[in-house]
């Protein structure tokens, strides 16, 4: 019998489509995960454990290999660094990361950016060598320049509705953001069949996956 794969499955916007794909992929598991209160589900069935985490720390479980693999957005692989392997785009939950402002604003010297990701945020300014100041927030990272506590923010745009509802503007996108599959380095050594089982399962669907969730 194959060994059971631990995979740190994120709550919210990317749990409903990660479980579509992998049940494209052939894996019996039921659509109502994300439904309970448990943390830790097992899925016989599919020889996978899903732990049920926020999805801000799911490479942190797969870094220290509590989890095997797990599922994660781009933008939080760019802002925390971890010490994952990256296997697989997974083609969902896409966004991006852009600068944003009011339509009025005018360069000032110094000037306060807010933003649910400092690294990401600081590294972007830096490498065009202007000088901000970086303040950390931890949601509705729109009010900051609504209310004057920063002049740009840096943040994820997916519709762009939250933008245009608050009256403001995209000035330049930074990078493109869907979900990855993330594996543990030793993980990925010692269920390197299985993983590169499920790898292959996965990649056999990706292409049409999203294609076939717009014509839904
Ligand atoms: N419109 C969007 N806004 C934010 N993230 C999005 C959006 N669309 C897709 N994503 C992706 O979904 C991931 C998880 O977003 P989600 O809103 O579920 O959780 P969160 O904002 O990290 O945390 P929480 O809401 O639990 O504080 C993001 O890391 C990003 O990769
Ligand atoms: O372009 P849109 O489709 O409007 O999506 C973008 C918005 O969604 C996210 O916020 P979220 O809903 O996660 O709430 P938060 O501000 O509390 O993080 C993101 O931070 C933007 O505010």
């Amino acid at each position: 019998m194959l060994p059971i794969l631990k995979v740190a499955m994120p709550k919210g916007r990317i749990n409903k489509p990660a479980i579509k794909l992998l049940q494209a992929a052939g894996f019996d598991i039921p659509d109502d995960l994300d439904d309970s209160r448990k943390l830790i589900i097992t899925v016989p069935e599919a020889r996978l454990q899903f732990i049920m985490a926020k999805p801000v720390d799911v490479a942190t479980y797969v870094e220290y290999g509590v989890a095997d693999i797990g599922v994660v957005g781009k933008d939080v692989l760019m802002e925390e660094n971890r010490d994952v392997y990256e296997l697989l785009d997974l083609g969902i939950a896409r966004c991006r990361m852009s600068v944003i402002g009011l339509p009025d604003w005018t360069p000032l010297l110094n000037p306060r950016v807010a933003t649910k990701y400092p690294n990401v945020a600081s590294q972007y300014f830096r490498e065009r060598g202007q000088q901000v100041e970086v303040i950390k927030l931890n949601g509705s990272i729109e009010l900051a320049p609504l209310i004057g506590l920063a002049d740009r923010i840096v943040d994820m745009v997916e519709t762009g509705r939250t933008l245009e509802e608050n009256g403001l503007v995209e000035m330049e996108s930074i990078f493109e953001i869907t979900s990855r599959l993330i594996a543990n380095r030793v993980s990925y050594r010692m269920k390197n069949d299985i993983i590169q089982q499920l790898c292959d399962r996965l990649q056999a669907v990706i292409p049409g996956f999203e294609t076939l969730k717009a014509l839904k």
